[in-house]
């Protein structure tokens, strides 16, 4: 691991059962850069973020993070990375400042709640109940909430999902920014014109497998068949043709037993 890679991915696989939800993937991460995830739904992004966090564990492989094997410090890494919650409906009855606080109770790292509050424009509805807030300010909420440690790196999973292409634009400017600030992003996302935009890499997902990791321009212009955009990337690598899904092997489950057994 040079200097500048704070993550490092080594053939990680977990299956459940028969279902590689991932499989053998490796990449690396270095230091500032806003790392995509991208893969349709049940293509192994949540599961593979998760083990970066130290939130599930590998069967195979190794991750180390910030220089921290994660499979054995998975307790002191969380001190140094941001966590986005996928649902607020655990801070929808506190209002914002009481979220912030809850949350900043868990770290020994403490950063500066007013400054976060500030940065996010969140001033007016500090006072206000999460549950009632909109969509993209209860995005935002959850993004401060990612902050209260003042982590190097911030993992989010989907986190402007539902959210207008206003709300959308704004929370992607507020990534942005804190790119800037030289923090570290991986975000599962599936805003391809953003992540098009504003990413250094992107890793796509296929049924547990990572099929290709590589720059945006580079993902586009090695695109076979041609094509400009991520979106083209996407429906290249990510979603599966009809020819695939007649390959896909059949897993015999003890509910295919049972339902067979019923017919016979
Ligand atoms: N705890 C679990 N137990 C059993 N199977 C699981 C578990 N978590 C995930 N899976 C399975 O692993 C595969 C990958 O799931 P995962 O949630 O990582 O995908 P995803 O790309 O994040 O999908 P989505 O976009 O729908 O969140 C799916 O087939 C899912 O059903």
């Amino acid at each position: 691991m040079d200097m500048q890679t704070v993550i490092q991915v080594s053939s990680i696989s977990k299956h459940y059962g028969a279902n590689k939800a991932v499989d053998k993937v490796s990449f690396q991460v270095r230091k500032g850069e806003l790392f995509g995830i991208v893969g349709t739904n049940g293509a192994g992004k949540t599961t593979l973020l998760e083990m970066m966090m130290g939130l599930r564990m590998p069967d195979k492989g190794a991750i180390h993070v910030l220089g921290r094997d994660v499979l054995f410090e998975a307790d002191l890494l969380k001190e140094d990375i941001g966590i986005h919650l996928q649902s607020t409906t655990l801070i929808d009855k506190m209002n914002v400042r009481e979220a912030l606080e809850l949350f900043q109770s868990f770290y020994k790292r403490k950063n500066d709640l007013d400054m976060i509050i500030k940065q996010f424009d969140l001033e007016p509805y500090a006072d206000k109940i999460v549950k009632r807030l909109s969509g993209g300010w209860r995005q935002r909420t959850a993004l401060a909430i990612a902050l209260v440690n003042d982590p190097h790196i911030i993992f989010l999973d989907e986190p402007t999902t539902g959210l207008d292409p206003a709300a959308k634009r704004d929370y992607w400017s507020l990534l942005l920014e804190l790119k800037r600030q030289g923090k570290t992003i991986v975000v599962a996302s599936h805003d391809m014109e953003e992540l098009q935009r504003n990413c250094n890499h992107i890793a796509v997902m296929r049924r547990g497998e990572m099929v290709a990791c590589d720059s945006p321009a580079a993902l586009i212009s090695n695109l076979p068949g041609g094509g400009m955009t991520m979106e083209a990337v996407y429906m290249h690598y990510a979603v599966e043709s009809k020819k695939d899904e007649q390959h896909r092997p059949i897993l015999i489950t003890d509910e295919s037993i049972n339902a067979l057994n019923l017919l016979m």
